[in-house]
Protein backbone atom coordinates (compact mmCIF):
# COMPACT_ATOMS: atom_id res chain seq x y z
CA UNK A 1 0.00 0.00 0.00
CA UNK A 2 1.52 3.57 -1.16
CA UNK A 3 0.29 6.45 0.42
CA UNK A 4 -1.93 8.76 -1.22
CA UNK A 5 -4.30 11.84 -1.34
CA UNK A 6 -7.44 9.66 -2.05
CA UNK A 7 -6.75 7.82 1.19
CA UNK A 8 -8.22 10.80 3.12
CA UNK A 9 -10.90 11.29 0.34
CA UNK A 10 -13.69 10.67 2.76
CA UNK A 11 -12.92 12.88 5.29
CA UNK A 12 -11.76 15.75 3.09
CA UNK A 13 -15.20 15.36 1.35
CA UNK A 14 -17.17 15.92 4.76
CA UNK A 15 -15.40 19.65 4.81
CA UNK A 16 -15.04 19.47 8.68
CA UNK A 17 -15.02 23.29 10.00
CA UNK A 18 -13.39 21.12 13.10
CA UNK A 19 -11.67 17.72 14.20
CA UNK A 20 -13.82 14.78 13.11
CA UNK A 21 -15.73 13.87 15.94
CA UNK A 22 -16.96 10.10 17.23
CA UNK A 23 -18.70 10.24 20.54
CA UNK A 24 -21.42 7.75 22.16
CA UNK A 25 -21.31 5.12 25.32
CA UNK A 26 -18.49 2.77 25.27
CA UNK A 27 -21.36 0.28 25.36
CA UNK A 28 -25.00 0.35 24.05
CA UNK A 29 -27.14 -0.69 27.42
CA UNK A 30 -30.72 -0.18 26.65
CA UNK A 31 -32.51 1.29 23.79
CA UNK A 32 -33.47 4.46 26.55
CA UNK A 33 -29.78 5.23 27.15
CA UNK A 34 -28.96 4.89 23.42
CA UNK A 35 -31.23 7.62 22.15
CA UNK A 36 -30.88 9.59 25.33
CA UNK A 37 -27.08 10.34 24.72
CA UNK A 38 -27.91 10.48 20.86
CA UNK A 39 -30.23 13.33 21.55
CA UNK A 40 -27.98 14.93 23.79
CA UNK A 41 -25.12 14.82 21.04
CA UNK A 42 -27.57 15.60 18.09
CA UNK A 43 -26.90 19.28 18.04
CA UNK A 44 -23.26 19.40 18.98
CA UNK A 45 -19.65 18.78 16.45
CA UNK A 46 -20.13 15.26 16.84
CA UNK A 47 -20.20 13.68 13.39
CA UNK A 48 -20.48 9.69 13.96
CA UNK A 49 -22.57 7.95 17.28
CA UNK A 50 -20.43 5.27 18.45
CA UNK A 51 -22.27 2.57 21.06
CA UNK A 52 -19.87 -0.82 21.42
CA UNK A 53 -22.36 -3.60 20.71
CA UNK A 54 -20.08 -6.48 21.45
CA UNK A 55 -17.48 -5.75 23.58
CA UNK A 56 -14.05 -7.67 24.39
CA UNK A 57 -13.47 -7.94 27.79
CA UNK A 58 -10.14 -8.94 29.39
CA UNK A 59 -12.20 -11.30 32.09
CA UNK A 60 -15.06 -13.37 31.40
CA UNK A 61 -18.31 -13.11 33.89
CA UNK A 62 -17.87 -8.97 32.93
CA UNK A 63 -20.98 -7.09 30.65
CA UNK A 64 -20.17 -8.11 27.18
CA UNK A 65 -22.55 -6.75 25.03
CA UNK A 66 -26.07 -6.78 23.98
CA UNK A 67 -25.92 -7.88 20.67
CA UNK A 68 -27.23 -7.42 17.58
CA UNK A 69 -30.55 -5.77 19.18
CA UNK A 70 -28.55 -2.65 20.29
CA UNK A 71 -27.52 -2.52 16.12
CA UNK A 72 -31.29 -1.13 16.20
CA UNK A 73 -31.22 1.11 18.04
CA UNK A 74 -28.39 2.32 16.26
CA UNK A 75 -30.64 2.45 13.22
CA UNK A 76 -32.97 4.51 15.60
CA UNK A 77 -30.43 6.53 16.30
CA UNK A 78 -30.18 7.99 12.49
CA UNK A 79 -33.57 8.24 12.17
CA UNK A 80 -34.28 10.23 15.02
CA UNK A 81 -31.20 12.26 14.89
CA UNK A 82 -29.73 11.94 11.65
CA UNK A 83 -26.21 11.01 13.46
CA UNK A 84 -24.26 8.71 11.49
CA UNK A 85 -23.34 5.42 13.32
CA UNK A 86 -20.24 3.71 14.57
CA UNK A 87 -19.49 0.21 15.96
CA UNK A 88 -16.96 -2.04 16.76
CA UNK A 89 -16.40 -5.29 14.67
CA UNK A 90 -14.61 -8.36 15.72
CA UNK A 91 -15.80 -11.46 13.25
CA UNK A 92 -17.44 -12.18 9.91
CA UNK A 93 -20.67 -12.19 11.94
CA UNK A 94 -20.36 -8.74 13.49
CA UNK A 95 -19.45 -7.26 10.26
CA UNK A 96 -22.70 -8.87 8.15
CA UNK A 97 -24.92 -7.61 10.86
CA UNK A 98 -23.30 -4.36 11.20
CA UNK A 99 -23.60 -4.08 7.21
CA UNK A 100 -27.28 -5.09 7.51
CA UNK A 101 -28.23 -2.83 9.78
CA UNK A 102 -26.46 -0.08 7.82
CA UNK A 103 -24.05 1.09 10.15
CA UNK A 104 -21.96 3.99 8.55
CA UNK A 105 -18.95 3.47 10.42
CA UNK A 106 -16.72 0.12 11.43
CA UNK A 107 -14.10 -0.23 13.15
CA UNK A 108 -11.61 -2.94 14.60
CA UNK A 109 -10.54 -3.05 18.02
CA UNK A 110 -7.36 -3.54 19.18
CA UNK A 111 -7.51 -6.93 20.32
CA UNK A 112 -8.44 -8.16 16.62
CA UNK A 113 -5.55 -5.80 15.12
CA UNK A 114 -3.29 -8.08 16.80
CA UNK A 115 -4.56 -11.30 14.80
CA UNK A 116 -3.87 -11.54 10.91
CA UNK A 117 -6.35 -14.37 11.09
CA UNK A 118 -9.37 -12.79 12.36
CA UNK A 119 -8.24 -8.91 10.55
CA UNK A 120 -8.04 -11.24 7.24
CA UNK A 121 -11.90 -12.80 8.11
CA UNK A 122 -13.03 -8.98 8.38
CA UNK A 123 -11.41 -7.63 5.20
CA UNK A 124 -13.21 -10.39 3.80
CA UNK A 125 -16.83 -9.93 4.99
CA UNK A 126 -16.10 -6.24 4.40
CA UNK A 127 -14.85 -7.16 0.66
CA UNK A 128 -15.52 -3.87 -1.54
CA UNK A 129 -18.15 -1.96 1.11
CA UNK A 130 -18.10 1.87 0.99
CA UNK A 131 -18.32 2.07 4.50
CA UNK A 132 -16.04 3.92 6.59
CA UNK A 133 -13.20 1.13 8.12
CA UNK A 134 -11.30 2.50 11.20
CA UNK A 135 -8.23 0.09 12.38
CA UNK A 136 -6.97 0.39 16.06
CA UNK A 137 -3.77 -0.27 17.21
CA UNK A 138 -2.74 -3.37 18.04
CA UNK A 139 -2.25 -3.79 22.02
CA UNK A 140 1.60 -4.15 21.30
CA UNK A 141 3.07 -1.11 19.85
CA UNK A 142 3.76 -2.94 16.81
CA UNK A 143 3.65 -0.50 13.62
CA UNK A 144 4.34 -3.05 11.05
CA UNK A 145 1.19 -5.58 12.84
CA UNK A 146 -1.27 -1.37 12.40
CA UNK A 147 -0.66 -0.88 9.23
CA UNK A 148 -0.54 -4.78 7.99
CA UNK A 149 -4.08 -4.97 9.00
CA UNK A 150 -5.11 -1.57 6.92
CA UNK A 151 -2.95 -3.47 4.05
CA UNK A 152 -5.58 -6.33 4.27
CA UNK A 153 -8.50 -4.40 4.01
CA UNK A 154 -7.04 -2.38 1.44
CA UNK A 155 -6.70 -5.36 -0.98
CA UNK A 156 -10.17 -6.22 -0.01
CA UNK A 157 -10.81 -2.47 -1.75
CA UNK A 158 -12.03 -0.94 1.08
CA UNK A 159 -11.45 2.63 -0.07
CA UNK A 160 -12.41 4.97 3.10
CA UNK A 161 -9.65 3.69 5.80
CA UNK A 162 -8.27 5.53 8.98
CA UNK A 163 -6.69 4.34 11.86
CA UNK A 164 -7.09 4.84 15.66
CA UNK A 165 -4.16 5.61 18.11
CA UNK A 166 -5.66 4.09 21.31
CA UNK A 167 -2.87 3.30 23.21
CA UNK A 168 -0.63 0.44 24.05
CA UNK A 169 -0.33 -2.09 26.88
CA UNK A 170 1.88 -2.08 29.35
CA UNK A 171 3.04 -3.81 32.35
CA UNK A 172 4.90 -0.90 34.18
CA UNK A 173 2.53 1.38 36.18
CA UNK A 174 1.97 4.80 34.72
CA UNK A 175 -0.59 7.86 34.88
CA UNK A 176 -1.79 6.13 31.56
CA UNK A 177 -4.36 3.39 30.96
CA UNK A 178 -2.79 3.02 27.83
CA UNK A 179 0.50 4.38 26.78
CA UNK A 180 0.26 6.91 24.04
CA UNK A 181 3.98 6.13 23.07
CA UNK A 182 3.62 8.80 20.53
CA UNK A 183 6.50 8.61 18.84
CA UNK A 184 4.85 5.33 16.45
CA UNK A 185 1.69 7.99 15.64
CA UNK A 186 4.50 9.64 14.37
CA UNK A 187 6.26 8.03 12.33
CA UNK A 188 2.84 6.26 10.95
CA UNK A 189 2.14 10.08 9.61
CA UNK A 190 5.76 10.17 8.25
CA UNK A 191 4.98 6.75 6.54
CA UNK A 192 1.35 8.02 5.35
CA UNK A 193 0.74 11.31 6.02
CA UNK A 194 -2.45 11.38 4.08
CA UNK A 195 -4.49 8.36 5.75
CA UNK A 196 -6.78 9.38 8.23
CA UNK A 197 -5.51 9.54 11.59
CA UNK A 198 -8.13 9.53 14.82
CA UNK A 199 -7.07 9.89 18.72
CA UNK A 200 -9.34 7.90 21.50
CA UNK A 201 -8.02 9.45 24.51
CA UNK A 202 -10.66 7.60 26.39
CA UNK A 203 -8.78 4.58 26.19
CA UNK A 204 -5.01 5.76 26.22
CA UNK A 205 -6.16 7.82 29.69
CA UNK A 206 -8.96 5.39 31.22
CA UNK A 207 -9.73 8.62 33.33
CA UNK A 208 -11.70 11.65 32.16
CA UNK A 209 -10.21 14.31 33.73
CA UNK A 210 -6.94 13.71 31.73
CA UNK A 211 -9.44 13.18 28.47
CA UNK A 212 -8.70 16.95 27.83
CA UNK A 213 -4.87 16.95 27.48
CA UNK A 214 -4.39 14.14 25.87
CA UNK A 215 -6.96 15.15 23.04
CA UNK A 216 -4.74 18.42 23.14
CA UNK A 217 -1.54 17.07 22.44
CA UNK A 218 -2.63 15.00 19.79
CA UNK A 219 -4.30 17.85 17.59
CA UNK A 220 -1.08 19.08 18.38
CA UNK A 221 0.37 16.25 16.22
CA UNK A 222 -1.78 16.71 13.58
CA UNK A 223 -4.64 14.02 14.56
CA UNK A 224 -7.18 14.32 11.95
CA UNK A 225 -10.26 13.72 14.72
CA UNK A 226 -11.02 12.59 18.43
CA UNK A 227 -12.97 9.31 19.49
CA UNK A 228 -14.12 9.97 23.06
CA UNK A 229 -16.64 8.05 25.17
CA UNK A 230 -19.64 9.50 25.74
CA UNK A 231 -22.52 9.21 28.91
CA UNK A 232 -25.38 10.76 30.17
CA UNK A 233 -24.53 8.91 33.56
CA UNK A 234 -20.91 7.95 33.11
CA UNK A 235 -20.77 6.63 36.92
CA UNK A 236 -23.41 4.17 36.01
CA UNK A 237 -21.88 2.55 33.02
CA UNK A 238 -21.86 -0.53 32.38
CA UNK A 239 -18.50 -1.13 31.33
CA UNK A 240 -15.49 1.78 31.32
CA UNK A 241 -17.41 3.99 33.56
CA UNK A 242 -13.97 5.97 34.71
CA UNK A 243 -13.46 7.28 31.14
CA UNK A 244 -16.83 8.18 30.04
CA UNK A 245 -17.61 11.94 30.18
CA UNK A 246 -21.07 13.72 29.73
CA UNK A 247 -22.55 15.28 26.13
CA UNK A 248 -21.76 18.48 28.36
CA UNK A 249 -18.30 18.05 28.97
CA UNK A 250 -18.05 16.49 25.47
CA UNK A 251 -19.12 20.03 24.43
CA UNK A 252 -16.96 21.66 26.69
CA UNK A 253 -13.90 19.87 25.67
CA UNK A 254 -14.33 20.64 21.96
CA UNK A 255 -15.00 24.73 22.90
CA UNK A 256 -11.55 24.35 24.67
CA UNK A 257 -9.45 23.04 22.20
CA UNK A 258 -7.19 24.59 20.61
CA UNK A 259 -6.96 23.62 16.61
CA UNK A 260 -3.57 24.88 15.06
CA UNK A 261 -3.10 25.72 11.85
CA UNK A 262 -0.53 23.13 10.22
CA UNK A 263 1.92 25.88 8.79
CA UNK A 264 1.65 29.71 8.44
CA UNK A 265 3.06 31.28 5.67
CA UNK A 266 3.95 34.74 6.60
CA UNK A 267 7.02 35.85 6.11
CA UNK A 268 8.31 36.82 9.51
CA UNK A 269 7.28 33.44 11.45
CA UNK A 270 8.62 31.99 8.68
CA UNK A 271 12.08 33.62 9.17
CA UNK A 272 11.89 33.24 13.43
CA UNK A 273 11.40 29.50 12.30
CA UNK A 274 14.35 29.38 10.30
CA UNK A 275 16.73 31.15 12.21
CA UNK A 276 15.72 28.40 15.15
CA UNK A 277 15.90 25.85 12.62
CA UNK A 278 19.41 26.93 12.03
CA UNK A 279 20.35 26.51 15.52
CA UNK A 280 18.33 23.33 16.15
CA UNK A 281 20.58 21.91 13.22
CA UNK A 282 24.17 23.21 14.45
CA UNK A 283 23.19 21.57 17.85
CA UNK A 284 22.01 18.01 16.17
CA UNK A 285 25.34 17.90 14.69
CA UNK A 286 26.95 18.47 17.79
CA UNK A 287 24.97 15.76 19.72
CA UNK A 288 25.98 13.57 17.06
CA UNK A 289 30.08 14.31 17.22
CA UNK A 290 30.02 14.48 21.03
CA UNK A 291 28.30 10.67 21.18
CA UNK A 292 30.35 9.47 18.41
CA UNK A 293 33.26 11.14 20.78
CA UNK A 294 31.88 9.43 23.67
CA UNK A 295 31.50 5.43 21.85
CA UNK A 296 35.40 6.07 21.20
CA UNK A 297 35.74 6.31 25.13
CA UNK A 298 33.77 3.51 25.78
CA UNK A 299 35.65 1.49 22.56
CA UNK A 300 38.77 1.85 25.17
CA UNK A 301 37.23 1.08 27.72
CA UNK A 302 36.28 -2.60 26.04
CA UNK A 303 39.82 -3.12 24.72
CA UNK A 304 41.16 -2.92 28.36
CA UNK A 305 38.09 -4.79 29.69
CA UNK A 306 39.25 -7.66 26.77
CA UNK A 307 43.18 -7.46 28.14
CA UNK A 308 41.89 -8.08 31.63
CA UNK A 309 39.15 -10.06 30.96
CA UNK A 310 36.14 -7.85 32.36
CA UNK A 311 32.52 -8.41 31.88
CA UNK A 312 31.11 -5.66 29.63
CA UNK A 313 28.53 -4.69 32.17
CA UNK A 314 29.40 -2.77 34.98
CA UNK A 315 26.23 -2.64 37.31
CA UNK A 316 27.37 -0.42 39.83
CA UNK A 317 28.93 2.25 37.50
CA UNK A 318 25.90 2.51 35.12
CA UNK A 319 23.52 2.85 37.71
CA UNK A 320 25.90 5.42 39.56
CA UNK A 321 25.48 7.22 35.99
CA UNK A 322 21.92 6.94 36.12
CA UNK A 323 21.30 8.62 39.30
CA UNK A 324 23.70 11.57 38.46
CA UNK A 325 22.36 12.12 35.15
CA UNK A 326 18.50 12.28 36.34
CA UNK A 327 19.70 15.08 38.45
CA UNK A 328 21.68 17.03 36.08
CA UNK A 329 18.90 16.49 34.05
CA UNK A 330 16.71 17.77 35.99
CA UNK A 331 18.23 21.01 36.67
CA UNK A 332 18.07 22.02 32.66
CA UNK A 333 14.66 20.93 32.80
CA UNK A 334 14.81 17.76 31.25
CA UNK A 335 11.81 14.61 32.19
CA UNK A 336 13.36 12.12 34.09
CA UNK A 337 11.77 9.46 31.58
CA UNK A 338 13.48 11.53 28.94
CA UNK A 339 16.49 11.02 30.50
CA UNK A 340 16.53 7.21 31.38
CA UNK A 341 14.86 6.70 28.08
CA UNK A 342 18.23 8.55 26.18
CA UNK A 343 20.66 7.00 28.62
CA UNK A 344 19.63 3.69 28.09
CA UNK A 345 19.93 3.91 24.44
CA UNK A 346 23.63 5.03 25.12
CA UNK A 347 24.34 2.45 27.27
CA UNK A 348 23.10 -0.08 24.81
CA UNK A 349 24.94 1.48 22.69
CA UNK A 350 28.54 1.56 23.95
CA UNK A 351 27.48 -2.09 24.97
CA UNK A 352 27.32 -3.16 21.57
CA UNK A 353 30.46 -1.26 20.77
CA UNK A 354 32.78 -3.21 23.68
CA UNK A 355 30.38 -6.43 22.72
CA UNK A 356 32.12 -5.93 18.99
CA UNK A 357 35.81 -5.20 20.92
CA UNK A 358 35.64 -7.68 23.55
CA UNK A 359 34.62 -10.58 20.81
CA UNK A 360 37.18 -9.87 18.15
O1 LIG B 1 32.36 2.16 32.82
C1 LIG B 1 32.44 1.14 32.15
O2 LIG B 1 32.89 0.07 32.59
C2 LIG B 1 32.00 1.14 30.75
O3 LIG B 1 32.18 0.18 30.05
C3 LIG B 1 31.23 2.33 30.22
C4 LIG B 1 29.74 2.12 30.28
C5 LIG B 1 29.13 3.42 29.67
O4 LIG B 1 28.87 3.47 28.47
O5 LIG B 1 29.01 4.39 30.41
C6 LIG B 1 29.34 0.95 29.51
C7 LIG B 1 29.05 -0.24 30.05
C8 LIG B 1 28.97 -0.47 31.49
O6 LIG B 1 27.84 -1.21 31.85
C9 LIG B 1 29.04 0.77 32.25
C10 LIG B 1 29.32 1.98 31.68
Amino acid sequence: MENSKKLRGWLDEMALPHPLVIAGPCSAETEKQVLQIAHDLKDTDVNFYRAGIWKPRTRPGNFEGVGAIGLRWLQQVKKETGLKTATEVANRTHVELALEHDVDLLWIGARSTVSPFIVQEIADALKGTDKIVLVKNPVNPDLSLWLGAVERLHSADIEKLGVIHRGFSTYEKTKYRNIPEWQLAIELQTRFPDLPLINDPSHITGKRDMIFDVSQTALDLNFDGLMIETHCDPEKAWSDAAQQVTPKRLVQIMEDLKIRKETDEEAEYKNDLNNLRAQIDIIDNQLIDILGKRMQVSDGIGLLKKQRNVAVLQTNRWNAILGKMILEGEAKGLSEEFVLKMFKAIHQESINHQEKIINS
